[in-house]
């Protein structure tokens, strides 16, 4: 295992670079604003970037750019230190899946993996497509054709037929979208360890904050054509630059204070903050930093709460806010009932 990797992959430092995207810009004739606006990341070889944001922020033509399906109006990229900005995506040597997974219909499985590698010989490409049948598990199934197999096995044969090619990026644009809950949660897991088996790096477009958190080593946050905030997903987690980021990547309750160095005032009293701010400052506070302590005479009253079996949710009315709260999975405290609520971490300005 490589001194920057954890037991699951995913990577604790910066690798080499691989993709250099720089002030990508993108407008479509039809719209008044940018769809893509000064999009800068790197990536390192083997890594999985998310680009995570809302419908319409501006991800699918991000990556489009990047696989050369849309020229960007300004900007540069770069792969491996050669400028591919303007080449057409054949000569990239980028792998792309898409939603639909695109294979032939008419083709079986094996001949759907063995049509990208035409510059092998016969028996060299059989013998590659069948170890990437065998690394995605689906050997048994070479006869096949595509609409005799699941969702996520139709998946797997995209992917297979992907890095057969063994391509050094590979771009996913919503590649678990068709796929139902479970089998998304199984898949996506496969997926991220067959691109790090192959060493390929990854960028995956998702709307799905989860998803994101579960696949990828960091995500960029888009929101109206920006990457507002790039990060591992606990940095972003931990340290949402923004209002929008904190609920759009988890759930958080967004409170108003003062704040004077590494502390801050707020209607929950005065508070740590995990960094320097001073003046009017927003805060972001977890559900999961708030503790809940039943009291006759407390001061909040629980106004809903959901059980989500490992835990609770719970809405808390204090005065003219409302509060969610999670809480470990011990004694309920019903609806209706009197509570004081604890700040019990530090809380994160906001921009
Ligand atoms: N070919 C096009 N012509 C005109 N406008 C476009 C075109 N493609 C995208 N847009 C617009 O550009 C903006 C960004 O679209 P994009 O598809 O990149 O967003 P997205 O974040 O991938 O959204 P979604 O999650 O819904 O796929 C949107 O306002 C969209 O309507």
């Amino acid at each position: 295992m490589p001194a920057d990797a954890s037991p699951l992959g995913y990577r604790t430092r910066p690798t080499k670079t691989l993709l250099s995207v720089e002030k990508l810009r993108k407008q479509f004739t039809t719209g008044d604003v940018a769809a893509v606006e000064r999009v800068s990341f790197d990536l390192g070889e083997g890594e999985m970037l998310a680009l995570l944001g809302p419908s319409g922020c501006g991800k699918t033509t991000t990556l489009r750019m990047i696989g050369g399906f849309e020229p960007p109006d300004e900007g540069r990229i770069a792969l491996n230190g050669r400028d591919i900005t303007h080449l057409p995506p054949e000569a990239r040597g980028i792998g792309f899946v898409f939603q639909d997974y695109a294979l032939f219909p008419h083709l079986s499985v094996l001949d759907n993996v063995k049509f990208g590698l035409r510059k092998l010989s016969r028996a060299q490409a059989e013998a590659r497509a069948k170890d990437m049948l065998a690394l995605v598990g689906l050997e048994s199934l070479c006869t096949r054709k595509p609409h005799e197999l699941s969702g996520g096995q139709q998946q797997r044969v995209a992917l297979a037929r992907t890095l057969a090619v063994a391509p050094p990026l590979v771009l996913l644009d919503e590649p678990f979208s068709n796929l139902d809950a479970a089998m998304r949660v199984e898949t996506r897991q496969e997926v991220r360890k067959l691109l790090k088996s192959a060493g390929s790096a990854a960028i995956l477009v998702t709307h799905d904050q989860e998803e994101a958190m579960a696949v990828a080593d960091r995500i960029a946050v888009m929101e109206k054509g920006r990457v507002i905030q790039i990060g591992t997903p606990d940095e972003i987690y931990r340290n949402p630059v923004s209002a929008f980021v904190a609920s759009f990547l988890g759930r958080s309750n967004i409170l108003n204070g003062t704040a004077s160095g590494m502390e801050v005032k707020t209607e929950f009293g005065t508070l740590p903050l995990s960094r320097a701010a001073n003046g009017a400052v927003s805060l972001s506070v977890r559900p999961e930093q708030i503790m809940l302590e039943a009291d006759p005479n407390g001061p909040a009253c629980v106004v809903g709460r959901e059980f989500r079996g490992h835990d609770q949710l719970y809405w808390v009315q204090e005065g003219e806010r409302c509060m969610l709260v999670i809480s470990g999975a011990g004694a309920m405290i019903d609806v209706g009932a009197r509570v004081r609520l604890r700040i019990c971490d530090c809380v994160v300005p906001l921009a």
